[in-house]
């Protein structure tokens, strides 16, 4: 087989950046666009990031998910309050036997989208990655950038290490990104979301950065507490998450460069949230299974009545 083709769905903080890097590795990537369309066709991308910047003076630039070429891999990387647009995006983007893979955070999106193509293998990423989109085709990459791969498979039955699993990685690899390959992809989302259920919920209800939320002991213990809802989460759907996975995320925060998390930011710029992703599947997951994660549970409902108030500041 030939060079896979790339679709980014989704040209921000993460699609632009990992789409980029794809591309200058040598691979032929199409980048999907909204407000950014014009300056990226005219411009191309810049990627200003902490492993050195570099500019695509041309990539492949559409504002119409028609125009764009099937391709092997479709990478969705818009924020999954847009998901609803999947259904009119995917079906004309990814080939027949080609690869969505999903790298949005939260959990239960692969299953939703087993529901749109057909024909279509699906895998979800767990992005490490701090990044955030500056100015239009102007991608600021702060820190890390490794991502957890795994393959989705009905209910999600965990499906162990597969050929394209591998394959996909060698270009992420071939491209300057470090790639870890997961057996099971729903642990690997619990996981992602033991970081992303405190951090991102807290940073808004308490108008806080990583490092404040850490270097207070009240707001530490929570975040703990928190931690340990997720692992009853997954416990709830046949996951185990051990004990010193928390501490280590724990660590993690207090060594990372204080960081005002993505949900903070869409907060701050009164752009909708990604509560029911990251909140919302997962206590529906857990609720089905009959466990009760109370202090998510609370942080959801603060969460869906600052979501609302945006929305109706959007629409006044
Ligand atoms: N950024 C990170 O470091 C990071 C790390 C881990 C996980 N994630 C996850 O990755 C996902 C993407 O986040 P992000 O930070 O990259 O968000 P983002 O910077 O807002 O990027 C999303 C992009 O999708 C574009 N878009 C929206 N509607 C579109 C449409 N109809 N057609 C074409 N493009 C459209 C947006 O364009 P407009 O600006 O024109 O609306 C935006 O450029 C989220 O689930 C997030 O939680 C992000
Ligand atoms: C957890 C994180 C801050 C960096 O690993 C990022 O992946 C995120 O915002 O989801």
């Amino acid at each position: 087989m030939g060079k896979r083709t790339y679709a980014i769905i989704g040209t921000g903080a993460l699609g632009g950046f990992y789409g980029a890097k794809l591309q200058k590795a040598g691979n032929n990537v199409h980048f999907l666009l909204k407000s950014d369309y014009l300056q990226v066709k005219q411009h191309g991308l810049l990627i200003e990031s902490k492993d050195g910047d570099f500019i695509l003076p041309q990539v492949n630039a559409y504002n119409d998910a028609e125009k764009m070429p099937r391709c092997d891999v479709v990478v969705v990387a818009l924020k999954t309050t847009q998901n609803h647009l999947l259904p009119q995006i995917l079906p004309s983007v990814v080939k027949h036997d080609g690869v969505v893979l999903v790298l949005q955070n939260g959990i239960g999106i692969e299953a939703e989208i087993s529901q749109i193509v057909s024909n279509t293998y699906i895998l979800g990423g767990l992005c490490f990655l701090c990044s955030n989109k500056v100015s239009p085709g102007h991608i600021h990459h702060l820190d890390y950038g490794q991502i957890a791969l795994g393959e989705y498979a009905s209910n999600y039955l965990p499906t162990g290490i597969t050929d394209r699993m591998r394959e996909i990685a060698g270009d992420f690899q071939n491209a300057g990104i470090s790639i870890e390959l997961a057996e099971d992809l729903l642990l690997g989302r619990w996981k992602k979301l033991v970081w992303n259920i405190p951090y991102n919920g807290l940073s808004v209800i308490l108008n806080a950065t990583t490092d404040e939320l850490m270097a207070d002991i009240h707001t530490c213990q929570l975040v703990k507490q928190l931690m340990f809802e997720v692992a009853a989460g997954a416990k709830s759907t046949g996951r185990i998450i051990p004990d010193s996975f928390i501490q280590t995320m724990l660590d993690y925060t207090v060594k990372m460069t204080p960081y005002r998390t993505s949900m903070k930011i869409d907060f701050d710029e009164c752009r909708p949230l990604e509560v029911e992703a990251i909140f919302g599947n997962s206590l529906n997951k857990a609720e089905s299974a009959g466990v009760n994660l109370p202090q998510i549970r609370c942080l959801y409902q603060q969460l869906q009545f600052l979501n609302a108030r945006i929305q109706n500041s959007v629409l006044t």
